[in-house]
């Protein structure tokens, strides 16, 4: 096959229906590799947020001798799951609407042993001077109606590529353990009820939750009791973000 060669494609759309477009292969591989860039362009955001948090955890270790990340996760979103979420909220599929209306593409969630380890690892985070702050919620001040609680960033960062810098918007979920133990159950069953969920369920989800936010403070309390108020701790929780 030429790659001019005209190639038909079927296009299933939300209603079922089958649509038949036409595109040359040419095209087809110009898209593909468009995508591919664009997607690289956070994949390399992504990758230097989680070497910043690699070395805020080594260096705690070695100064503190404490290591408040419990472990840290990230992904770019998959086609499929962006292209749900353009269509969910009606954005044409142009990359510079997608660039200035998904700011999740690149994602990084931060699993830390405590609240306040939360509040720490988003100070240490945010005030590094190459990062700009662009949102930030605290579900964990104010929990969704749901239960959810984590403290949600999205931050700005700078990549440097053989054309030039481009900034990166990549959102960083900072949670403590039994936070990410609700919400990892929670999104399982979300989708097990195709989002949903019966009002009973809803109502045992959320005692659940608040289950979960009694234990971390149970912890917490008991960690101060036996180590003490770690060293250098000015950030034990909620406060305003300056965004
Ligand atoms: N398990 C679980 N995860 C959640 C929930 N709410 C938010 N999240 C996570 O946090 C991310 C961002 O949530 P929001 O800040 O509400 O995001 P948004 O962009 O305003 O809205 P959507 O991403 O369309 O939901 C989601 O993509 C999920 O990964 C929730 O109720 N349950
Ligand atoms: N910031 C993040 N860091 C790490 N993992 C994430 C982040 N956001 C979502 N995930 C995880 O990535 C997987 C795929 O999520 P996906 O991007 O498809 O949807 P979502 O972010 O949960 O929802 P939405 O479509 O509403 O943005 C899920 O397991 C989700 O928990």
């Amino acid at each position: 096959m030429s790659t001019t060669e005209a190639q038909s494609l079927e296009v299933v759309t939300e209603d079922g229906a089958g649509d038949e477009i036409t595109i040359s292969a040419s095209a087809l591989k110009a898209l593909g590799d468009r995508m591919q860039r664009f997607l690289l362009e956070y994949r390399f955001g992504m990758q230097e947020v989680e070497t910043k948090l690699s070395i805020l955890r080594e260096e705690f270790v070695q100064t503190h001798e404490y290591n408040p990340i419990e472990h840290v996760s990230s992904r770019v979103k998959s086609i499929d799951s962006l292209v749900r979420k353009l269509e969910r909220r009606g954005i044409g599929a142009d990359f510079d609407d997608i660039r200035a209306n998904i700011h999740d593409i690149a994602g990084v969630r931060v699993t830390c042993s405590f609240r306040r380890d939360v509040y720490r690892l988003f100070d240490l985070l945010t005030q590094q001077d190459d990062i700009t702050v662009l949102e930030v919620e605290d579900f964990i001040a104010e929990p969704k109606p749901n239960g959810y609680q984590s403290l949600h960033t999205i931050i700005s960062v700078p990549v440097y590529l053989s054309t030039g810098r481009v900034d990166v918007p990549v959102e960083v979920q900072f949670r403590t353990i039994a936070m990410d133990f609700w919400a990892s159950l929670e999104h399982k069953i979300y989708y097990k009820f195709a989002r949903q969920v019966p009002d009973s369920l809803t109502r045992d989800l959320k005692d659940a939750a608040d289950l979960a936010a009694e234990l971390d403070a149970h912890m917490e309390r008991l960690h101060i009791e036996v180590h003490g108020v770690p060293e250098g701790d000015t950030a034990p929780g909620p406060r305003v973000f300056p965004v």
